[in-house]
């Protein structure tokens, strides 16, 4: 299990055909001061992480512990990295759907086991486990989607960002209430924050608390899309899963390329992206996919 995850990603993308001739994008080693923290965070028990699988290439990951709003107990940390583990692994996974239980998306780290792991150097530890863990589902080779309903409240609003896109049904609440708390975020959520909202407005959310409302949410570019669920309509997993396919129609090598070349131009120089891009365009250049598709006479 201490495998670091540079060196496991490097290899999932040369087991797909995928090099980086310069740097990769690969997710943060697991260093060796978080190989200790799996220990603690076993002695905090409670709920599950569940993962369904489809046929048609797309996952739903449940964060499960309804009693505590969803909160993520030290086993639920784990358990996220395993299924994250297991999609990395999914070859024929082409998108993914994170929501929370019983109509409630997740309120953060467990404050019993917070409390628990006052002291910095467990903190940090914690952090450092959660950071590389939201950092490979963030760069899963699918397409991700938060489906925000009900509270995404703390480490739950940093899980939000960790995926490509974040869906809100009516009345759902994104915040980060870390400043309420003494706290700034440290699972990764305000660098990727500032990445997808700008550093104005990630100062408004962190430094203010801000309850972000779908409405909000829309006008500030962290909200994708609104669900509106009315009785007798399909149920929000229904309706996030339709609004997921118009993006994941088609061949997954070419979904899988298409996330991977997004990526790099997400995170690398530029330089960097361009040869990235050549190299992903090179697997699906003359792929059979490709050569079916140019048989056809193409209407878009
Ligand atoms: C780097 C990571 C930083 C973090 O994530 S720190 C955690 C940040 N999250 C929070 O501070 C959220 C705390 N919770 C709340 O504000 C409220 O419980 C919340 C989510 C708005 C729901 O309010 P209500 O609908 O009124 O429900 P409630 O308060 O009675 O909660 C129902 C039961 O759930 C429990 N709960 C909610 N959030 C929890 C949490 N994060 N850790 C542990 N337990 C939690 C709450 O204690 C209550 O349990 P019980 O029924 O009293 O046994």
């Amino acid at each position: 299990m201490a495998v670091c995850s540079a060196v496991r990603f490097r290899l999932i993308q040369s087991r797909s055909g995928v090099r980086f001739q310069s740097r990769t994008v690969h997710s943060s080693q697991t260093s060796l001061s978080t190989v200790g923290i799996r220990e603690n965070l076993r002695a905090f028990p409670g709920g599950s992480i569940d993962l369904k699988k489809r046929e048609s290439g797309m996952a739903v990951i449940t964060i499960n512990n309804p009693a505590r709003m969803n909160a993520f107990s030290g086993s639920m940390m784990i358990e996220l990295e395993e299924r994250v583990h297991e999609l990395e692994t999914w070859s024929e996974g082409k998108g993914v759907i994170v929501q929370g239980a019983a109509g409630t998306f997740c309120s953060g780290s467990d404050l019993n086991a917070v409390r628990a792991m006052a002291n910095p150097q467990d903190g940090i530890k914690m952090c450092e486990f959660m950071q590389t863990t939201l950092t490979r589902l963030l760069r899963l080779p699918l397409i991700s989607v938060a489906l925000v309903e009900g509270k995404a409240l703390g480490g739950g609003a940093e899980l939000t960002t960790a995926c490509d896109f974040r869906l809100m049904t009516s009345g759902g609440v994104i915040q980060f209430v870390h400043k309420h708390m003494g706290l700034v975020p440290g699972w990764g959520g305000a660098s990727r924050l500032v990445r997808i909202v700008g550093s104005q407005n990630s100062l408004k959310l962190l430094a203010g608390a801000k309850m972000v409302d779908p409405e909000f949410g829309k006008q500030i570019g962290l909200v994708d899309e609104v669900l509106h669920c009315s009785s007798g309509e399909r149920n929000t997993l229904d309706q996030a899963e339709q609004w997921l396919s118009q993006f994941i129609k088609g061949p997954e090598a070419v979904i899988r390329a298409v996330k991977r070349v997004v990526l790099s131009g997400r995170e690398l120089p530029l330089e960097e992206a361009l040869t990235a891009e050549r190299n992903v365009f090179g697997t699906v250049w003359g792929a059979p996919p490709n050569h079916n598709l140019l048989g056809l006479k193409l209407r878009y």
